[in-house]
């Protein structure tokens, strides 16, 4: 019984071998007139019997090289298809190494004995592997020693490093920015590694580019342990030379970002998920999984049969999202609190900047320039945060109202103008900037609002008299998902801040997230406002949890701070300094924050007090995407756990067309997760059977959604 690597198959598949083979085990198996990787699974009830010769197909080849994948592993693939509304096989099959589909069973062999032999070869001891070292495969040259001594715990750390072993549930580590949050994961993996000699642990990171210090750290200081990387980056023969050394226990410590949650680790104990508030645990394609949700789960059914505590999980971050916070208010989740910065370092002070009462068309705050000019000038550095990427959001004529409008999607295209280009973030589509409005001929069209490229260009113009520490010029340097395109650059340019070549760094969210920057003693950010009114009740947990995080990244080096003699500050600039998400800002007061929020959320009986899944369908047309949730919607009336659900009516997404298609969405609510789990499951068949009614013509797809982070 072996479930292929392709959806839409629905239950496994029954083929035959010559000898019984263990659920877990690898295969290739004749799917059609192809030949695919496959999975034995478990078929409880099902008997050979009866079964005519020839009527199921032989599996073609065995992977008897590698131990099969664990019942945990499977419990864990089973429990995400269901949970997610996909396919076993899906989900199952997307889990491993993309390479693996391609491999024949004695090329696996052969890898896996080059792996041996790399591992062998590169130390005494012979638990380093050559793969362990991500960087585009080079050969590990560290030594197997253990070259960096780990600093003495400071008080906080010690006490939340000892009452996480103490305990058996998941944990939350609620700790201040700059309060030392890795070594407490450093400490637990390590003396989780110690005490047992075959553990494993998997430590998850949101993007692993952003945190090549983590990566270092964990490297230099447990690479006698194996130490490899799972993540998009990597290339599909480093992939699966990881993903394999995983599975056979021999690469000990696993970092990766989300897709690592379902990396085979048979001796897994540990899981550390850092910044666990950050939304890319949770996967925007195929089956829409929360890594962080699912660690929770693996890590319960890593321990089932065994010790309650046997495989635990540490959540961190110094912004929770609100479903772990309150996990940790109702004692579900230990909690763990380190409200101290290391070496005693003082949280940025609140600067509120209103913007009514500012120069007109002011960019920056005369105030702000100047405190950002004198920092400069002593070698300290300032950060901005702008969280839209481009020269500005559209381009406008303001003689005939023209916008520069996507062509394929209902929304602006973006104007770039390092290669002048008009760009959609949704679809891609790229033209040239017009040289006159397309309509009505005028030559004067103009940028609209500001991104990234302009702020840089306006900081840079505004500074342009002011001198670094060492006489020189303003460096200002911009990070963005388009400055860091090329392979390496945002490592390079990471680098470049740490060491002080920049004065002062723009950027979209990506800065403000987990750097230790020893130098920034200023941050700002300067378009905060429309997080304070947007539509998605996320919204406003998600500002707070940007701006505390950038934040963040100012004074970390307290004696560094004491000796310059500086004020820490965090300016805002906001044209509604009344808010009340400004108030809770300026003490860095999370809890006080998140009891407002969750307040609100119980009294509106939002998530974490309810439980929601989103229907999103596709089609040529809006009449069409919107008839199939509505006529699905009305077929799934008398199904299982109805009563408990409310459906509200179809709706266009936010951004209703993209790339020509029509998109749009239906919300489900129930106060009960079971009752919406046993609905989404008896739903597809009707959701399947919609899209065969004539009002749903043109429907090209449709998913689930469940737990959606953005409505
Ligand atoms: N016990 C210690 N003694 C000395 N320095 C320490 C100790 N623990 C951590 N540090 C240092 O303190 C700094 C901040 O630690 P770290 O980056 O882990 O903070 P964090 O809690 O992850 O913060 P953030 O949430 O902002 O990412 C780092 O430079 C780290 O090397
Ligand atoms: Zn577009």
């Amino acid at each position: 019984m072996t479930t292929p690597a392709y959806s839409g198959l629905g239950p496994a598949l029954t083929y035959v071998h010559e000898r019984p083979l263990e659920p877990g085990t690898l295969v290739r198996v004749p799917l059609g007139q192809r030949e695919v990787l496959g999975l034995v699974w478990e078929a409880p009830g099902l008997s050979l019997e009866g079964l005519e010769p020839g009527q199921a197909r032989a599996v073609l080849q065995v992977f008897d090289a590698i131990p099969p994948l664990d019942a945990a592993w499977r419990g864990l693939a089973s429990f995400a298809a269901r949970y997610y509304q996909r396919s076993l096989g899906e989900v199952a099959l997307a889990a491993l190494p993309p390479q693996l589909r391609d491999l024949q069973a004695e090329q696996l062999a052969r890898k896996l004995k080059r792996l041996a032999k790399a591992a062998g070869s590169s130390t005494k001891g012979g638990h380093q592997p050559d793969a362990a070292n991500s960087n585009a495969g080079a050969p590990a040259a560290e030594s197997a020693a253990d070259n960096s001594a780990p600093p003495e715990l400071s008080p906080e750390q010690a006490v939340a490093l000892q009452r996480f072993q103490a305990d058996d549930r998941p944990a939350l580590l609620f700790g201040t920015t700059g309060s030392g949050k890795t070594e407490v994961y450093l400490r637990a993996v390590q003396e989780l590694l110690e005490q047992d000699p075959q553990a494993q642990a998997l430590v998850m990171v949101p993007e692993i580019n952003l945190t090549p210090q983590l990566e270092a750290r964990f490297r230099e200081r447990f690479a006698r342990w194996g130490v490899v990387a799972l993540h998009s980056g990597l290339t599909p023969a480093q992939r699966l030379d990881h993903w394999l050394l995983a599975h056979q226990g021999r690469a000990r410590i696993l970092l990766g970002t989300r897709m690592a949650i379902f990396a085979s680790l048979p001796q897994l104990r540990l899981i550390v998920v850092d910044e666990e508030h950050d939304p890319s645990y949770k996967s925007q394609e195929g089956a829409r999984y929360s890594a962080r949700d699912l660690a929770i789960y693996r890590a319960k059914r890593e321990s089932e049969g065994r010790s309650p505590g046997h495989c635990r999980v540490l959540l961190g971050s110094a912004t929770p999202s609100l479903e772990s916070w309150r996990a940790a208010e109702i004692g579900r989740y230990l909690k763990l609190e380190m409200p101290q910065r290391i070496g005693g370092g003082a949280l940025p002070r609140l600067r509120l900047v209103n913007m009514n009462h500012q120069p007109k068309q002011c960019v920056l705050a005369p105030a702000l320039l100047e405190s950002i000019a004198e920092r400069a000038a002593r070698g300290e550095q300032s950060m901005i945060l702008l969280n839209r990427r481009g020269y500005a959001p559209v381009l406008a004529c303001h003689a005939c109202g023209w916008k520069s409008d996507c062509p394929h999607c209902s929304a602006h295209a973006v104007f770039h103008k390092i290669d002048r280009t008009l760009r959609c973030h949704h679809c891609g589509h790229s033209a040239r900037v017009p040289y006159a409005c397309p309509d009505c001929g005028n030559l004067d069209i103009a940028p609209v609002g500001r991104g990234t490229e302009q702020l840089e260009e306006q900081i840079a113009g505004l500074l342009a008299d002011a001198r670094r520490a060492d006489g020189g010029p303003i460096r200002v340097l911009r990070l963005d998902a388009d400055s860091t395109r090329a392979k390496g650059s945002l490592e390079q340019q990471l680098a470049g801040m740490h060491e002080g070549e920049f004065d002062v760094l723009v950027g979209t969210q990506m800065i403000a997230k987990g750097h230790d920057f020893r130098r920034i003693t200023l941050v700002a950010s300067v378009n905060a406002d429309g997080g304070l009114f947007a539509s998605d009740y996320r919204a406003p947990e998600r500002l707070f949890a940007l701006l505390l995080q950038a934040a963040g990244r100012a004074g970390r080096d307290a004696s560094f701070v004491a000796s310059q003699g500086t004020a820490v500050e965090l300016w805002v600039q906001t044209w509604y300094p009344e808010h009340p998400l400004f108030a809770a800002l300026a003490q860095h007061d999370y809890p006080a924050f998140a009891a407002q929020q969750l307040q609100e959320r119980e009294e509106a009986l939002m998530p974490p007090y309810s439980f929601q899944a989103l229907v999103r369908a596709e089609a040529r047309t809006q009449e069409a995407a919107q008839a199939l949730l509505n006529l699905a919607a009305q077929a799934g009336e008398a199904l299982p756990g109805r009563e408990h659900l409310t459906l509200y009516p179809a709706v266009p997404m936010a951004i209703q067309r993209v790339a020509n298609i029509e998109r749009a969405q239906m919300l489900i609510e129930s106060d009960s997760r079971p009752a919406l789990q046993a609905f989404l499951a008896a739903w597809q068949e009707q959701l399947q059977l919609a899209r065969s009614r004539p009002e749903a013509k043109g429907v090209l797809r449709w998913a689930i959604d469940v737990d959606p982070q953005a409505i």
